[in-house]
């Protein structure tokens, strides 16, 4: 039993695994995000990291362990009772919908979402600041890719989310648009005092926003903590680099 509200409590991974066949994704990996809080996941391509935000959003299921929000067991639930919960996602590519103008975008997400036009009027400050306001009347589909990008962000914060599951918001945008995402975690964080999961392989936007990181590589977490230490331990480094086999490092060692 459990007696916190869905809605503000803590997002829990606990020992959580999942395996596709034979192939173990990640093992035995805990963690917690707490309410309003900022968590960036990092790791090398094939990780697990998108994997990860499909089983807390209930894409996909788990192997074994659970993911709590408030208490509340939230994987293996479907997607649309997740996000009623206010567990919402975010894609690594686009996700809007073709063919549509940006108000129609806009639109859909609230009735998908069943919220209100309010939401929308709070949004303005973001939809105006990313120049997706100026363009209100045009075609999704036809918009340059950081546009359409920030459109896809600003439509996951229709569902007036309380956590938020950011799978590489900065993946293609240019250098100079990267600061939409600084101003579109911040903006999150104060209108709807959501918590943030941020999966990003751009480094300097975990440094400059994560208070704290973990660090997924070969299905295991393999380190914890503020981004600048975490980001100097050698194996971190390692896995990033995918260096030296540390056997060869210590024979290395032996011969110097
Ligand atoms: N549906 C699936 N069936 C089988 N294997 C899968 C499936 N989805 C993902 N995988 C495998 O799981 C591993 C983890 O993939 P995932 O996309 O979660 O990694 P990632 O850390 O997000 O990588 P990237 O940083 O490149 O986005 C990869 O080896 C991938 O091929």
């Amino acid at each position: 039993m459990s007696f916190e509200n869905p809605s503000t409590g803590a997002l829990k991974a606990d020992h959580i695994s999942k395996a596709f066949g034979g192939l173990k994704v990640f093992n035995d990996v805990s963690f917690t995000l707490q309410p309003g809080g900022l968590l960036g996941v990092i790791g090398p391509n094939g990780a697990g990291k998108t994997t990860m935000i499909n089983i807390i959003s209930g894409r996909l299921r788990l192997s074994s362990g659970e993911v709590t929000l408030g208490g509340t067991r939230v994987d293996g639930r479907p997607v649309y009772e997740n996000t009623s919960r206010g567990l919402v996602r975010s894609f690594q590519q686009t996700a809007t919908f073709h063919g549509y103008t940006i108000e129609d975008n806009l639109l859909s997400a609230l009735r998908f979402s069943k919220s209100d036009l309010s939401i929308l009027e709070r949004l303005m400050p973001l939809l105006d600041q990313f120049g997706l306001k100026a363009n209100w009347g045009r075609n999704a589909e036809i918009l340059p890719y950081g546009l359409q990008k920030m459109l896809g962000l600003t439509m996951a914060l229709a569902a007036r989310p309380k956590m938020l599951l950011l799978d590489e918001p900065a993946a293609g945008l240019e250098k100079s648009e990267r600061d939409n995402i600084d101003t579109y975690v911040r903006f999150a964080r104060e209108e709807f005092g959501c918590g943030v999961l941020l999966v990003e392989h751009d480094m300097e936007l975990i440094k400059r926003l994560c208070p704290s990181i973990i660090v997924l590589d070969g299905g295991r977490l393999i380190a914890e903590g503020a981004p600048a230490e975490v980001l100097s331990y050698p194996h971190v480094i390692n896995a990033y680099l995918g260096g030296a086999d540390e056997n060869e490092e210590d024979a290395d060692a032996q011969h110097s």
